[in-house]
């Protein structure tokens, strides 16, 4: 088992100190690339959570006493940090989690984005004054911070899931205790250092780090100082957190698991279409909750579209995140492997085709090959589960309204694509589609500004945008009366 340097640091915050757990626990963190030990983390449990609530509680008086203008100067510091470190940062995610290091540069500016613009919308947290019902009373709203809340992230955007529920709720005045994944915890370890020497003041954000996620997860649910729950993950996990929290009725986020459709029209611009496809599929190595994850093309185009697809994606180079021109890293570990490898079997035993790609690449470990398939169906595992790895699957469709059909048939609604150049069915399909977030002609449209949230299974809540800060207040109704 080989070490690589430790260019970072690898311990749990709590309340402003780098601390190991009680009972001196570790947990490796591996390279997904080499699988090489890049450091021995704290592997803390309730006890210590406990603590880092408590310290989240001593410190939310003084934090939301603060002016938001104060708060708006330090999370504008952050961001400032985190783009002035964005190279070591960048190289932090990329060993722990494995994306292109030019994938891992645009995340830290993304996550750096969110600091910015909650410290703006922090200021305009706005209250009202309704005209009164009665001459002798007056009616006022006041919007206040929710008070301690816990972030529990997933290991795919290590720093930028962190950033947008931190940002936030710092914004709005809260204090936070973030459980990292435990695949990705260095990031998080990092956010916590360069949120202190931008003067987050000591037990507003901290760091629990573990390889237990249900004891921790179990604490921060249990736990009636914890107003708010922040989750970004998977689906059925997103159930267990919200069965746990229904007990002190917990405020909860939560940004799910999606299985989005991308559909091409024949009116479409094909190769506009590609390239969308090309962007949204294979970012992260397919490892994004908005991947395209089912490619619907009117039958008009789908062999062209497959074929123009599959030639791109085959010139797609697959390496180490830090290696030059790499554009598809590995999968975060083993079991995703064996998971992507069960659904393209599935696919090809019912029926699919496969045009590139189509199973392990042949630098092995947890590299997958960039893949297209044709002849998908609906019955098929790869068009019901998020794939979460490189693998296009093209189902071609007939008319509209089998697409609208096909691209609605899922429990999940987080993200949806179309290309279409007719402006009456971009109307028409927009309406139609039962997802949170519909790009148009467009494939990646996360931003800080927008906002970002599914509906059915895919979640609660919405992230970024003048939403985001929205599940940090709390509204409170005061009445003057005999005035
Ligand atoms: N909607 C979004 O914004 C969004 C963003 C990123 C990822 N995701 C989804 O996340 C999934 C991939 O991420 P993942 O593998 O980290 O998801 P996951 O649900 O396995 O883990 C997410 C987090 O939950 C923790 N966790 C796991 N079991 C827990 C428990 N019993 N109690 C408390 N915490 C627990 C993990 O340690 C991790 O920190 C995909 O489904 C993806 O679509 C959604
Ligand atoms: O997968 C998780 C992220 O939310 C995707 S994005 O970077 O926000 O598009």
């Amino acid at each position: 088992m080989t070490r690589e340097p430790r260019p970072f640091r690898h311990q749990a915050f709590i309340d402003g100190a780098f601390v190991a757990a009680d009972n001196g626990a570790t947990f490796a963190v591996r390279d997904p690339a080499t699988g090489a030990v890049l450091a021995e983390v704290p592997d803390l449990g309730a006890a210590e959570t406990r603590r880092a609530i408590e310290a989240a509680e001593r410190a939310l008086p003084g934090w939301r006493g603060k002016l938001a203008k104060e708060r708006a100067q330090i999370l504008r510091r952050l961001h400032d940090l985190l783009l002035a470190d964005q190279e070591r940062l960048a190289q932090i995610i990329t060993a722990e989690q494995g994306k292109p290091i030019a994938e891992a540069r645009g995340e830290i500016a993304y996550a750096a984005a969110y600091f910015d613009w909650f410290a703006e919308e922090g200021r305009r947290v706005y209250g009202d004054v309704i005209p009164q019902q009665a001459r002798e009373k007056r009616i006022l709203v006041f919007k206040q911070a929710i008070g301690v809340t816990a972030a529990i992230t997933p290991w795919n955007f290590p720093s930028a899931m962190i950033a947008r529920k931190a940002g936030a709720a710092l914004a709005a005045g809260c204090t936070m205790v973030v459980k990292p994944a435990e695949l990705t915890p260095l990031s998080a370890i990092a956010l916590a250092e360069i949120a202190q020497r931008a003067g987050v003041p000591d037990g507003v954000l901290n760091v629990v780090t573990t390889n237990d996620p249900a004891s921790v997860g179990a604490e921060l649910t249990s736990n009636p100082t914890v107003r708010k729950i922040s989750f970004t993950g998977s689906t059925e996990v997103g159930k267990i957190l919200l069965r746990q929290a229904a007990e002190n009725v917990q405020k909860c986020s939560m940004e799910l698991g999606g299985n989005a459709p991308f559909i091409v029209f024949a009116d479409a611009d094909v190769d506009l279409a590609v390239k969308g496809a090309l962007a949204t599929k294979y970012r992260n190595s397919g490892q994004t909750c908005v991947c395209a994850n089912r490619f619907l093309v009117h039958r008009d185009v789908a062999e062209t579209f497959a074929a123009k697809l599959a030639e791109a994606a085959s010139r797609l180079k697959v390496g180490r995140g830090v290696e030059p021109g790499v554009v598809i890293g590995p999968l975060i570990e083993e079991a995703a492997v064996e998971k992507v490898e069960r659904l393209v079997a599935d696919a090809r035993a019912r029926g699919a085709k496969v045009l590139t790609g189509g199973g392990r690449h042949e630098l092995g470990g947890n590299f997958y090959a960039p893949t297209v398939l044709v002849d998908a169906r609906q019955d098929m595992q790869i068009f019901q589960e998020e794939i979460f790895g490189p693998v296009a699957a093209v189902t071609p469709f007939e008319d509209e309204a089998e697409a609208i059909r096909l691209a609605n048939s899922t429990h999940y609604g987080l993200a949806a694509y179309f290309y279409s150049r007719d402006i009456a069915r971009v109307f028409r399909v927009a309406e139609s589609l039962e997802f949170g977030m519909v790009g148009v002609n467009e494939s990646l449209m996360s931003s800080e500004a927008a906002p970002f949230g599914g509906v059915k299974q895919s979640g609660m809540g919405r992230e970024g945008s003048k939403y985001g800060i929205e599940s940090y207040l709390e509204i409170k109704y005061v009445c003057l009366g005999n005035m």
